[in-house]
């Protein structure tokens, strides 16, 4: 379990500016995540959220600014030692081969073996209490190319447990799951941010990004970012420029909603 200081900054891009080919993704902006913050990214397709998380997660440089990882510059860290201090849950997995839901959990367990990378009885007993996280521990010896796209995601997830790091990187988490499993998966994390991790995710319901998020990163797609707190980027005005479609605000029961027109 990680430590709750909340002081540390897990996290941190400065002036960061994205472009792909010859299109701004984003203007320059800047962002700091410490130990106990969820920060979720939104906006339209195509806006890049997920090439945004790719830079913050150290996947690809970035165009103008700079990122940090527990206050270094990825090029200080071993790559091993930097898969142990954040992980990344991608948009897809691509599964070319058969294996069981077990072994493809171990992967997690990757950058923590040993020399000779034999997993322990320990190993497994984290892979198996990862699975029971996210309900799929009858499904542990299955073939990962049978099981359906809600399954393989949660699988994806339990990878992700195993691997513990102490900053996720999540693309759409919530990718192929139903209701149930979307917000069990997301208090999963919540839980996860109160025991002191960073949570950094790619969120497409704004309901979901409400009740979840404590910083919030709006792109529009034509380069325009508003980073900031939950309250203050989740606006109707902000929200319905950014989508260009019409959004309106609703409190029912103390509860805060977003519905489109
Ligand atoms: N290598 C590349 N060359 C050219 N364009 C690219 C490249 N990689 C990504 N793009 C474009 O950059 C834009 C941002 O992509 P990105 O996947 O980050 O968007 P996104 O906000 O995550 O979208 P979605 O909501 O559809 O998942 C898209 O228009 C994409 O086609």
């Amino acid at each position: 379990m990680a430590s709750t200081d909340s002081s540390l900054v897990l996290l941190e891009a400065d002036r960061l500016a994205l472009q792909v080919g010859e299109r701004w993704l984003c203007c320059e902006f800047s962002l700091r995540l410490a130990a106990g913050e969820c920060l979720v990214l939104l906006g339209p397709n195509g806006a890049g959220k997920t090439t945004l998380l790719h830079t913050l997660a150290g996947l690809r440089a970035p165009t103008v600014g700079s990122v940090r990882l527990g206050g270094r510059p990825y090029a200080d860290w071993d790559s091993l030692a930097a898969a142990r201090f954040r992980g990344l849950l991608a948009q897809q997995q691509p599964d070319h081969f058969s294996a069981s839901v077990l072994q493809t959990t171990l992967i997690g367990r990757h950058p923590h073996l040993g020399r000779w990378g034999w997993e322990s009885a320990e190993d497994v007993a984290v892979a198996q209490a990862a699975l029971t996280e996210v309900g799929l521990a009858e499904l542990a010896g299955r073939d990962v190319l049978s099981l359906s796209g809600g399954e393989r995601q949660r699988v994806s997830i339990a990878t992700l447990l195993t691997q513990a790091p102490r900053l996720f990187l999540l693309d759409e988490p919530t990718n192929h799951l139903d209701l149930h499993y979307q917000i069990a998966v997301l208090e999963l994390f919540a839980r996860l941010r109160r025991q002191g991790h960073g949570i950094v995710m790619v969120l497409h319901d704004i309901n979901l990004a409400t009740r979840f998020a404590d910083h919030v990163i709006l792109l529009d797609g034509k380069g325009g970012v508003l980073a900031g707190t939950r309250d203050d980027v989740l606006q109707p005005d902000h929200l319905s420029r950014a989508f260009e479609h019409p959004i309106r605000r609703l409190d029912v029961d103390g509860r805060t909603l977003f519905i489109p027109d």
